[in-house]
């Protein structure tokens, strides 16, 4: 079994300034990384960079085992992502939006994996109205089962707790442990150390010097001590 990601001496940055020091990590199927830092460390870059949607400055990054292509529809078939942003289309129901996933994505039964999604992130209700009328935390679980209905090789995470509350982080926590159960790495931006120690199994802490460290070194870096 090959990588799922792997970073060697990457840079990542904005108009060719770095954020933060080189990373360099490997991740195989099945693992989690928290990615944790103080805020601006660079942790969004390091993500944003990993999906795609920035050229890195410097280093070698493959995904996969092939290099970083936004464009080609393979590598966005196995990549899924979360990052901090409100997409959606404007006409269409909680419901449609996941159905869009569903079948873009060509699952078997896409109507039963839209019932399971809106009863697992509390949508039931919601589920045919547009995502302008329902809470911010609402249209967050919609991103949310948006990025786990569809399968992945490579999921993305962007601190996906943000605006959920802790019943829903438990629930979160525990979905990211069955998709690396079932063989997708993940990587998990964060700043809440629960979600670390029940998801994660490295973590990659982001400074002036960047360090993949194991799990409960992690967990004992975000409690400061
Ligand atoms: N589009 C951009 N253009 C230029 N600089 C940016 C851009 N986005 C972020 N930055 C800067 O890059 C640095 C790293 O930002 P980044 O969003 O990666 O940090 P972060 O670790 O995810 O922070 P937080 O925990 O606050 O989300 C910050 O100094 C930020 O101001």
């Amino acid at each position: 079994m090959g990588e799922a990601l792997e970073a060697d001496r990457l840079l990542v940055g904005y108009a060719g300034r770095p954020v933060c020091g080189e990373v360099s990590f490997r991740m195989m199927p099945g693992e989690v990384l928290a990615v944790v830092g103080f805020n601006g460390a660079g942790k969004s870059t390091v993500a944003r960079t990993v999906a795609g949607r920035q050229e890195p400055l410097a280093g070698e990054l493959r995904v996969l085992g092939l290099p970083v292509m936004p464009d080609s529809a393979g590598f966005r078939r196995q990549v899924a992502v979360l990052f901090d942003e409100d997409v959606f289309f404007p006409s269409l129901t909680i419901r449609e939006h996941l159905l869009l996933v569903a079948r873009g994505h060509s699952l078997g039964s896409p109507e039963e994996a839209v019932d399971a999604e809106l009863g697992f992130f509390g949508l039931e209700d919601k589920a045919g109205v547009v995502p302008d009328v329902v809470s911010s935390g609402q249209r967050r679980r919609l991103l949310l089962a948006a990025a786990f209905i569809r399968p992945s090789s490579l999921l993305i995470l962007d601190e996906p707790e943000q605006r959920l509350d802790p019943v829903m982080r438990e629930g979160l926590a525990e979905r990211i442990r069955q998709r690396a159960d079932a063989g997708t790495a993940v990587v998990l931006v964060t700043h809440d150390p629960r979600l670390l120690v029940q998801a994660a199994t490295a973590c990659l802490v982001i400074d002036e010097v960047v360090e993949q460290v194991d799990t409960e070194r992690g967990a004992q870096f975000i409690a400061g001590s």
